[in-house]
Order: C-alpha cells, then structure tokens, then sequence
C-alpha cells in the first residue's frame, strides 16, 4: 500500500517565507496515481492537444471563449478523482468548516489546463488573470519544476523559487496570485537547489533528491485546477430561447 501523510490542515503546508498564500504538499498523489493520470493525459486524440512554442496544452472540459466564459460540463472524472476529491475535505485550518475553494464562485475547481514541458522548456513570466477566482491548484507529474514568482512591484524584491516534486501539490492564492508573475525558465537543468534559495524547501518530501544542489529536468505535466468565474449553461440558453 502506498501511504499518503497529508496535512491535516491547509495551514500547515503554508510556505512561510513567501508574502502571500501559497501552500506546498508534497506526495500528493502516489506513483500509481501519477502513471494514471499520466496515462490519461497521454491517450487524449491529438487534436486535443494546442501546441505553443514552448509547450503544449490542454484545456478541459473544454478551453475558455474569447469573453472568458467556460461552457458548462463537468470536469472528466480522472481529473477529479483522486485531485480534486482529496484536496476537498482539507479544512484551512483546525476546527475550520471552510475549505480551499469555500469562497470561491463554484465552490470547486471547475477548469484544467494541462500544460507538458520538455526539459529545455518553459513559460515566460505572467499572471492568471481574472477569468478565474484567485486559486491555482497544481499538481506536477513526471518530474520536478522550479517556478519563478515576483512581484508585479520590483520595488519589493527579486522573488522567490519555488521546487515543485513530482506528485506534489502547489496552491497559490491571494497577494501570490494577484500581486506577483510567475514563469519557469527554459533549462534543462536546475541549479542552486539549497535551503537558502527555495522558498518551500522545509516542506520538500525528499531534499536528498536535491543534495547536490542541482536536478536534471525530464518531461513534466503540470495539472492546474481553477474556477472560472463566467460558466455558461448551452441548455438554459436555448431554453430561454425557446419560450421567446
Ligand atoms: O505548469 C505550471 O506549473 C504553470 C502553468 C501556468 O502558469 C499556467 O498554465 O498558467
Ligand atoms: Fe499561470
């Protein structure tokens, strides 16, 4: 059996030393888990696949209009077993009836975007946008990621990295997804792993990993769950048609 220790509440995965909400959990997910989802990801017919210059993608159940407004549907079920079910009863913290996406408009992520990386590969530096209501939920597969994050004030600083372990969970919300850019450069190789440079790494799973102070990056799959704000119901629309 594959053992998972999860925090018993969101406040204990917090990373402290960044200036807002971000929250790290390593081993979200077991190795099975990860060769399913991985499996699932990879089986999609290719046209479900939006290749970008330094990536490529998938949006589901479906990528947002051009107003932001996602279709009604629901999510595929292996993108919400086991993610999203075992984020949901985390409490934010101890005797909390308030979960994750409590405040958010759909209680629930209800948007994916699948982004895969070839080593070598990355994103340039940007924020989310409201489209969505202010939470990323990602959960990485296949190898490790250092993602860049600083404030849209350089005044503030030069930021912070954060190391993202296969199977972990990062969830960035509030100053942390409103106040800041974040990006993953395009190296093959990350370097200057220490204590002193990562901003998560007293809560890394397994820092002798990155005992040598380097990790040669291989493919990685990024899932970041969301909720879009805008949701428009095809079936209501044509109702409301109807009775014209
Ligand atoms: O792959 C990641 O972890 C980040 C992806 C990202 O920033 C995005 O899809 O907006
Ligand atoms: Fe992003």
């Amino acid at each position: 059996m594959e053992d998972l220790k999860l925090p018993a509440t969101l406040q204990e995965a917090l990373i402290s030393s960044l200036p807002g909400s971000g929250y790290y959990m390593p081993n979200f997910i077991t190795p099975t888990e990860e060769d399913y989802l991985l499996q699932k990801v990879n089986n999609v017919a290719l046209p479900t696949w939006k290749h970008l210059s330094h990536r490529r993608l998938q949006a589901h159940p479906s990528p947002l209009s051009s107003s932001n407004t996602l279709l009604a549907a629901d999510l595929p079920l292996w993108l919400s077993n086991p993610v999203i079910s075992r984020l949901h009863p985390i409490p934010l913290f101890t005797d909390s009836k308030d979960n994750l996406f409590s405040k958010s408009p759909h209680r629930a992520p209800n948007h994916c975007l699948i982004n895969e990386y070839k080593p070598g590969q990355g994103i340039h530096a940007h924020e989310d946008g409201d489209a969505y209501y202010p939470v990323v939920a990602t959960v990485s597969l296949g190898s490790h990621i250092v993602l860049d994050v600083k404030p849209k004030d350089q005044a503030r600083g030069p930021g912070w990295r954060i190391l993202q372990e296969p199977r972990s969970l990062l969830i960035t919300t509030g100053e942390l997804y409103t106040g800041c850019l974040h990006g993953i450069s395009e190296i093959e190789v990350d370097e200057h792993l220490h204590a002193e440079d990562i901003a998560n790494w007293k809560l890394l799973g397994d820092k002798e990993a990155f005992a040598n102070g380097r990790a040669v990056r291989k493919t990685r799959v990024s899932l970041t769950y969301r909720d879009v704000r805008k949701v428009q119901n095809l079936g209501k629309a044509f109702g409301a048609l109807g009775r014209r």
